[in-house]
């Protein structure tokens, strides 16, 4: 058999380093651009400006017609309107990290909604693109319903500098990483309004039990945010310096205005559609979301910055972890 034929849907910062992951893992990779552009002559994004893009990779703004899996690289809040322009003609894998606000469904369910004739999974984990781009040692998971597909699809893009996990509850990986971008928010806020690292950590690590029973609510499992693309997302995004979530959560907590803040572009910033798509979502399902509905509640005004601390640390402090009972 021949090199395996990877498409790679978004040429922003994931999908060119998407795109490159796949080369390097030998495939032949065709990478649709909906502006092709100066991306074409140039061979380079101003938000990778260290990165070229090899010129063995097919950069086009014609849909793949075959492919042995298909990537989703772009803003999940538009992955339905692009994933009917592409013909179902292998697995899909989603690799935006939300919730579509208009449905409250996660990237797969979007997908099986578009295209149910095909597999869907989902990557997700703790990967800045440049850093990936640059074949910088990293790890993340891929997941569907069954396992074995899930190693299939990840054997396809999986070199040493790149290992690829498998995973059988696409669900508990879709909300980590989904909420992470959202708790990355409120991680900046702390350090940007001056709360300290301490005050960090704990948000951090009691989203960890937020999340689990956001997951656990939705059909998936609570174990899976203790890994790669829970607890592993969650430390690089609200502590890694290059994450735009954290870093409109530092905007914010020093006071400046939303508007102001997106205002100044810089690439998709998923935590401010996905917060109250979680919050509705948690509601539906009569799960506790503090941590999210904060944020939630200060993207839309409706509370300030001194009402959003108030909210977190007057809450009554319980048992660490409740006694399970058979
Ligand atoms: N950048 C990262 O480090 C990284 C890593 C992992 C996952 N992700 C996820 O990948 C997804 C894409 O992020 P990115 O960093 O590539 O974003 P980006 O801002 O670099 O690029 C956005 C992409 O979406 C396309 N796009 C923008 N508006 C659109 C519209 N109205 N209709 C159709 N397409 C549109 C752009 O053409 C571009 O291809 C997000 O869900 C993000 O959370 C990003
Ligand atoms: O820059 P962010 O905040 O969108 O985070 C990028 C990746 O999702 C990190 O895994």
């Amino acid at each position: 058999m021949g090199s395996a034929r990877i498409a790679v849907i978004g040429a922003g910062a994931w999908g060119i380093a998407l795109a490159i992951q796949a080369a390097r893992a030998g495939a032949r990779v065709h990478l649709w651009a909906r502006r092709p552009g100066t991306l074409s002559s140039r061979r380079t994004l101003p938000r990778l400006p260290d990165v070229s893009l090899p010129e063995h990779i097919t950069l086009s703004a014609d849909m793949p017609e075959r492919a042995d899996a298909i990537l989703f690289a772009v803003p999940t809040q538009h992955l339905r309107d692009i994933c009917a322009q592409v013909p179902p003609v292998a697995p899909m894998i989603a690799c935006c990290k939300g919730v579509e606000l208009s449905t409250c469904l996660l990237p797969t369910q979007i997908m099986a909604q578009v295209h149910p004739t095909v597999t869907h999974g989902v990557l997700s984990g703790p990967n800045f693109a440049h850093e990936i781009a640059a074949g910088l040692p990293a790890a993340s998971v891929l997941a569907c319903d069954s396992a074995a597909q899930a190693r299939a699809l990840g054997d396809l893009l999986t070199t040493p500098s790149f290992r690829l996990y498998a995973s059988d509850d696409p669900t508990g990986v879709q909300v980590g990483g989904a909420a992470k971008n959202v708790i990355a928010i409120a991680a900046g806020a702390t350090i940007g309004a001056g709360m300290g690292e301490n005050a960090r950590a704990a948000l951090m690590t009691r989203s960890i039990a937020e999340l689990g029973r956001l997951s656990h609510a939705l059909g998936g499992r609570a174990e899976t945010l203790s890994g790669l693309a829970g607890i592993g997302d969650l430390i690089l995004t609200c502590t890694g310096g290059a994450s735009r979530n954290q870093t409109l959560g530092l905007a914010l907590g020093r006071g400046e205005p939303l508007k102001a803040i997106m205002a100044r572009g810089g690439g998709v910033i998923e935590g401010v559609t996905t917060a109250p798509a979680l919050l509705e979502l948690a509601r539906t399902h009569g799960v506790s979301v503090p941590i999210i509905e904060t944020v939630a509640l200060l993207l839309e005004g409706t509370i300030g910055l001194s009402d959003a601390r108030a909210r977190l640390l007057n809450r009554p402090v319980g048992q660490e972890f409740a006694r399970h009972h058979a």
